[in-house]
């Protein structure tokens, strides 16, 4: 059984078949990143696995557990998280509040045992303090923790970002172009909490990228996407130097 499974995933909008038969498989701990010229499903993809769409067909499995089924709330609860393309942060909030939020989805007690203040709790509230504060040691965050989302600097908001994602405890992490926006030498320090991400927390990562410096500093494999099929698949090295990927984004 493969760690992460997309079989045959298909997705329809009216009459554009934005995701034709997709099929990949992602080892545990892995780096895999998916890329291909604007309007190639790589975003689709994504909102297939997150359950934003309904598949027309395929399935995607966790573990071996079918994911196609399950309700959106409830996929960082099945172990995903994911970061997005436009950030989604709560902008009049704190980056140490919008980290804690990230964390509401692990369970806190039965309604009763909130409202009595049980230490179940408690426990539970401080284990996510705990966690959080783990994640702002891990992303450099500790200058920011109380400033508000809203009056940091975009490359910042990006790393809360994935703090954020990261507090949910997931075993397998979707990155939405995370590089977009940052400019070298952030892209730089991205590809090694990334590597860290995979390589210390033992994290599965999946990116959707643009920038191929960040995917051949971070990625293990990459699948190509064009037209909303799969081009191929290999190491970065193979991938950039295949004709056809080349000619994909020639747009030959
Ligand atoms: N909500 C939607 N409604 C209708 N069509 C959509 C929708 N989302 C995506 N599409 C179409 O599906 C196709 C795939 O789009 P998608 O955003 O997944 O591509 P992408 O590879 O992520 O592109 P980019 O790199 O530009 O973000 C495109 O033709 C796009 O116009």
């Amino acid at each position: 059984m493969a760690f992460f499974e997309v079989d045959q995933l298909s997705l329809s909008f009216g009459g554009v078949r934005a995701v034709r038969d997709v099929s990949f498989e992602v080892a545990q701990g892995e780096v895999f990143a998916i890329i291909g010229p604007n309007g190639a499903g790589k975003t689709s993809v994504f909102n297939l696995i997150t359950r934003v769409f309904d598949a027309s067909a395929g399935s995607v499995r966790l573990l071996g557990r079918e994911i196609t089924g399950v309700a959106r709330h409830d996929v960082v609860r099945h172990g995903i998280a994911r970061t997005f393309q436009n950030i989604e942060l709560f902008e009049g909030a704190t980056v140490l509040d919008n980290l804690m939020l990230g964390r509401h989805c692990a369970p806190h007690g039965s309604l009763l045992a909130q409202l009595f203040d049980l230490p179940v709790v408690r426990r539970a509230e401080t284990a996510t303090r705990e966690v959080v504060e783990d994640v702002i040691a891990l992303l450099d965050l500790a200058p920011h923790r109380m400033s508000l989302v809203a009056g940091l600097p975009y490359g910042i908001r990006k790393i809360v970002e994935l703090g954020r994602a990261l507090v949910a405890g997931p075993k397998l992490l979707l990155l939405d172009e995370p590089a977009s926006g940052l400019n070298p030498e952030e892209t730089h320090e991205l590809a090694h909490w990334i590597r860290d991400i995979s390589d210390a927390l033992g994290i599965t990562v999946v990116m959707v990228e643009h920038d191929m410096s960040l995917v051949s500093a971070v990625a293990d494999r990459v699948l190509v996407m064009e037209q909303g099929q799969v081009l191929t698949s290999g190491t970065p090295a193979e991938v950039q130097s295949d004709p056809r990927v080349i000619a994909a984004y020639l747009g030959a």
